[in-house]
């Protein structure tokens, strides 16, 4: 993603046709962090947790929710470098602008929905960049209300704690009723043109003391709808919250092992030989096909493209089109894995299942295996070929065909855009 300071392309042009939703995102991201201290990784929005930025955790959720239009993130002048490795992986699916902030988090909002209301959205939600735990859940939340014409949308939890009132923090001086109360969060979302001018009217009235948006709703008369916040979308303030967050994205994630399988037949007729996993085998009959009909790569191209839903190997190579015919199919899976790779994949093993009475594989097995090897990129051990007869049962039995069978397994790595 590239984007400059005050540039912003046509947030129309990731909408649907038909859709009428059209928000932007405000990223408040210009703060010092002065609460959670000073850090070689600069203020709290770029430290890293589950090795990446925060502000990063915090885009993607926008980047992979269908409502997202325009997004202006707010900075600090002097951020630039941090904030440019921060958006260096994000791809294309966001269109991205930068403006500078202000001195507080009010004037820094102020800056980006000016910014915003040059795209013509209709609505504006306004996120912390240090509340990285949003989900499309709570998303879906405030756009149904938004939808339902809500001016001022705010996602809030029920305060849990007892609640006290103590003069210098130290000496209690009453038990406040938490009946009714709630913590707001963002992102508090608003029609941008009911907003802007609050904000506006704000600022002209000598205010830039107010710490969220809702409030500032509240003080110009607009009715601000609650709707049900996440316990999870803290917002990272203190060193603590900050490790809190690196330890549940990194130390109890999950490994994101995934597994996808292909299979694909072909028929036998006459001719002089047979290609599997790139090794060209003397017979006295071939597998016809649009390309060369190596049916072993086509089902582990399928199995790799499975494990990020990137469909399936006639979506990518059409046997329409008149370039793939006689290909070689190492193109076909050497561009499966390059999506793999692409999408943050690491390719961990591949095994191959070959279904055919004839010819015989077990000779060929070690260069279909180094073959396979070549074409991901990985060490031998974690590519397999198996070959079975089908007893002379089917169709392959009957030798009037060959099968394969591939499973593909591969670990994304967090925060990838798979
Ligand atoms: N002048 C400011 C102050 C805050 N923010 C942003 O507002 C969000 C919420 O603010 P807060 O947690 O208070 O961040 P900081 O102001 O950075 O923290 P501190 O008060 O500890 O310095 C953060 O994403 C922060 O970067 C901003 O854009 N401009
Ligand atoms: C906007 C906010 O995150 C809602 O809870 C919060 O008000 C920001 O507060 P801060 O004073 O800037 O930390």
């Amino acid at each position: 993603m590239t984007a400059k300071i005050g540039e912003l392309r046509d947030p129309i042009q990731k909408m649907q046709p038909e859709e009428q939703f059209s928000c932007g995102v405000v990223l408040v991201a210009a703060g010092r962090g002065e609460r959670a201290g000073q850090s070689a990784e600069g203020p709290k929005q770029y430290r890293r947790i589950g090795n990446r930025p925060v502000i990063a955790h915090t885009l993607d959720v926008f980047a992979t929710w269908p409502g997202t239009g325009p997004v202006v993130v707010v900075m600090h002048p002097d951020d630039e470098a941090l904030l440019a490795a921060a958006l260096e992986r994000m791809g294309d699916s966001l269109a991205v602008s930068v403006v500078h902030g202000g001195a507080t988090r009010q004037l820094s909002v102020l800056a980006g929905l000016e910014a915003l209301a040059r795209t013509g959205v209709k609505h504006a939600m306004i996120q912390d960049a240090v509340r990285p735990f949003i989900d499309h859940a709570l998303l879906d939340r405030c756009r149904a209300a938004l939808d339902g014409g809500a001016e001022a949308v705010l996602p809030a939890i029920a305060v849990a704690d007892t609640l006290k009132r103590a003069t210098d923090g130290r000496i209690v001086e009453e038990t406040v009723p938490r009946g009714g109360l709630y913590a707001a969060q963002t992102p508090q979302c608003f029609r941008l043109e009911a907003i802007l001018a609050a904000h506006r009217a704000a600022s002209a009235s000598g205010r830039s003391d107010f710490t969220d948006d809702a409030s500032i709703a509240e003080w110009a008369g607009i009715p601000v709808v609650l709707v049900e916040g996440s316990s999870d979308n803290i917002k990272l303030t203190l060193q603590r919250d900050i490790s809190m967050a690196d330890e549940r994205l990194t130390r109890h994630a999950l490994p994101d092992v995934r597994t996808g399988n292909g299979y694909d037949v072909h028929q036998l007729v006459e001719g002089d030989g047979v290609t599997l996993c790139g090794v060209f085998i003397p017979h006295n009959r071939k597998l016809s096909g649009h390309s060369d009909a190596d049916v072993a790569l086509h089902a582990l191209t399928d199995a790799l493209l499975a494990t990020c839903g990137a469909g399936d190997i006639g979506d990518h190579f059409p046997p329409s089109d008149p370039q793939w015919k006689g290909a070689a199919s190492r193109i076909f899976l050497e561009h499966a894995a390059r999506i793999v790779r692409e999408r943050g994949g690491v390719i961990t093993n591949a095994d191959v299942s070959l279904i055919a009475e004839a010819p015989k594989v077990g000779p060929h097995r070690q260069q279909m295996r180094e073959n396979l090897a070549a074409m991901l990129g990985i060490a031998l051990d974690r590519c397999s070929v198996k070959a079975t007869t089908n007893e002379k049962l089917g169709f392959v039995g009957r030798r009037e065909g060959i099968a394969a069978i591939a499973t593909a397994t591969v670990v994304y790595v967090a925060g990838s855009k798979a």
